[in-house]
């Protein structure tokens, strides 16, 4: 039996639905869950709002240490924009560094008393919580990706169109993946969950029952 309550960490690319089933799984058994994506955006948004260029090392770690939790609750974090911004800091050493312990902690003392925690992103299987007790790594091909994110951002009033969205994620994954700062990559005991042929309900039916016997089998 380990002392900390029970971490599931949640890696994938681009708009694969990764918070909708972290958020789904963090209802379903009562945990904490943190979009680490957002943190990503709040450092490279602020550092767009501030004037400076996301790719210079000491305005995106200053924007990183300087960062409050009041930041993350911006609607324009959510925009293509801000996505694009944050996989250029996010390749910075010194702001993923800076933006470590917040993540370990939350996993180790998630907030509210919550018995447990999720935490979704790009290398939490592989750098923030290398021990979790179920690591999954949420997929889906990227034409399904882009007209599902364009849907999403459609419905927002947002005027993109799918093409650039497909281009903004093409070019945010080559970057995710190929950066030497914990890239991402799926963690070799992660479990693959490929959603293009599975609506919300199934995917996230499929996480619960994986959760369900990593539960078990933590005692
Ligand atoms: N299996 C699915 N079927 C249909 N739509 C889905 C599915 N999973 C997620 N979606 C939709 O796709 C969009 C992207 O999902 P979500 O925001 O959860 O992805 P993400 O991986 O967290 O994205 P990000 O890269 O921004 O972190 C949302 O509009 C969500 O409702
Ligand atoms: N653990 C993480 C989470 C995110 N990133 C970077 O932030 C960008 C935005 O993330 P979304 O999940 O909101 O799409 C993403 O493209 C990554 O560059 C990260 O590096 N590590």
């Amino acid at each position: 039996m380990t002392a900390r309550g029970p971490v599931i960490a949640i890696d994938g690319p681009a708009a694969s639905g990764k918070g909708t089933i972290g958020r789904a799984l963090a209802r379903h058994f009562g945990f904490a869950h943190l979009d680490t994506g957002a943190i990503y955006r709040a450092v490279g948004h602020a550092v767009r709002m501030a004037g400076d260029d996301p790719a210079d090392p000491a305005a995106a770690e200053a924007a990183a240490r300087a960062l409050t939790p009041g930041q993350l609750d911006d609607p324009a974090l959510r925009g293509e924009a801000a996505g694009a911004a944050a996989s250029v800091v996010a390749a910075i050493p010194g702001v993923r560094a800076a933006l470590l312990d917040f993540q370990r902690d939350f996993a180790a003392h998630p907030p509210g008393g919550a018995p447990g925690a999720v935490l979704d992103g790009r290398d939490i299987g592989t750098v923030v919580c290398p021990d979790a007790d179920l690591k999954l790594f949420v997929t889906a091909a990227a034409e399904t990706r882009a007209r599902r994110r364009h849907l999403e951002l459609s419905r927002r009033g947002d005027r993109v169109t799918e093409a650039d969205v497909l281009a903004d994620i093409r070019a945010r994954d080559a970057r995710d993946a190929g950066r030497t700062a914990a890239p991402m990559v799926r963690a070799g005991d992660a479990r693959l969950l490929d959603t293009t042929e599975m609506d919300i309900d199934s995917a996230v039916a499929e996480a619960i029952r994986l959760t369900e016997d990593a539960l078990r089998a933590r005692g």
